[in-house]
């Protein structure tokens, strides 16, 4: 049978990619589709929004009532969204992917007191490329050691984007801090400006680029003497992470609660 989904946050950017994601994927529905209350988008077709015509699915502002009649839920919307649909899908006991960045540590423990119920998938990116990458960023940040190669990060979306770094500049920041065997939030450096003395050994640096109509770009650099190492990455449309969550969904779907990433879902080891 069909895996029946709902879209939050559908007339997002991400929102509209998702729905015509679903309404292209064999084996998944759309049933659902919900967006804050007092938006104008309330009642319109989900379908019609996202440029695939009408499928009969209005948009509604009850995601529990909404969530009632799901398998999973789809979610890129805002960090304080995201916990409250997390209690919601874990009332429900359903599956819940999370795609939405910025959150914060009191927000990711809620998320994973929600997976005690129900399987969460959650990802600063849903793309099998930038899962690759993650996986070849711990690789070679283990094989080139802090002493002869620096690791910088560098970002750029588009102009809209209200979180920096991006979610997936720090999830490639913890794939090299786990090649490094260190830990993230002790080695990071997010920004330099002024006279900020001489780079210190084994840090992780970052660095965020705002313009334009720019999908997702990012550079992982391994900066030796006389040579570097860059990795990098570029989407070229948000189908591809609409297309990841999708698969992640479906991977999710009647799986043991539990706190699950894209690279689960991918079957990639580092
Ligand atoms: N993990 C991944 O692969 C990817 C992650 N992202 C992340 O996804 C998130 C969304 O990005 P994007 O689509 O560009 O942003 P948008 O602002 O275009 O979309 C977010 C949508 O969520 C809605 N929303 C906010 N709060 C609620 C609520 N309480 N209930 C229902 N709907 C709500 C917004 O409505 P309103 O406009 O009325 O506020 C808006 O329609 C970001 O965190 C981004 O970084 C993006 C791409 C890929
Ligand atoms: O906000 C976006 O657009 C994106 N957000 C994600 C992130 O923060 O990394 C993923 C992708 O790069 C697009």
């Amino acid at each position: 049978m069909s895996m029946r989904l709902v879209v939050v946050g559908a007339g997002g950017r991400m929102g509209r990619a998702l729905v015509r994601a679903i309404h292209e994927t064999e084996g998944a529905t759309l049933v659902g589709a919900v967006e804050r209350s007092g938006s104008p988008l309330i009642g319109e077709d989900a379908g019609t929004l996202a440029g695939v015509g009408p499928l009969g699915v209005a948009i509604s502002d009850d995601p529990l009532a909404t969530f009632a009649t799901a398998d999973g839920v789809l979610d890129f919307t805002t960090p304080a969204a995201t916990i409250e649909f997390a209690g919601y899908a874990a009332q429900a006991r359903i599956a819940h992917i999370i795609g939405t960045t910025g959150c914060t540590s009191e927000d990711d423990a809620k998320i994973a007191a929600a997976a005690r119920h129900a399987p969460i998938v959650k990802s600063g990116n849903m793309s099998l490329g930038v899962n690759l990458l993650a996986a070849l960023v711990e690789q070679a940040s283990r094989a080139l050691n802090a002493a002869d190669f620096d690791i910088e990060i560098v970002e750029m979306h588009h102009k809209h984007k209200v979180d920096a770094p991006s979610g997936t500049a720090i999830l490639l920041g913890e794939a090299a801090a786990a090649g490094r065997k260190v830990v993230l939030s002790e080695a990071s450096v997010r920004g330099r400006d002024g006279i900020t003395g001489a780079r210190e050994e084994g840090t992780i640096g970052f660095a965020s680029l705002r313009g334009g109509s720019v999908v997702g770009d990012h550079s992982v650099i391994l900066a030796g003497a006389g040579e570097r190492l860059v990795l990098s990455h570029h989407a070229e449309d948000r189908g591809l992470f609409a297309r990841g969550a999708v698969k992640a969904a479906l991977w999710a779907h009647e799986r043991k609660p539990g706190l699950y990433s894209m690279r689960d879902v991918l079957g990639i080891g580092a």
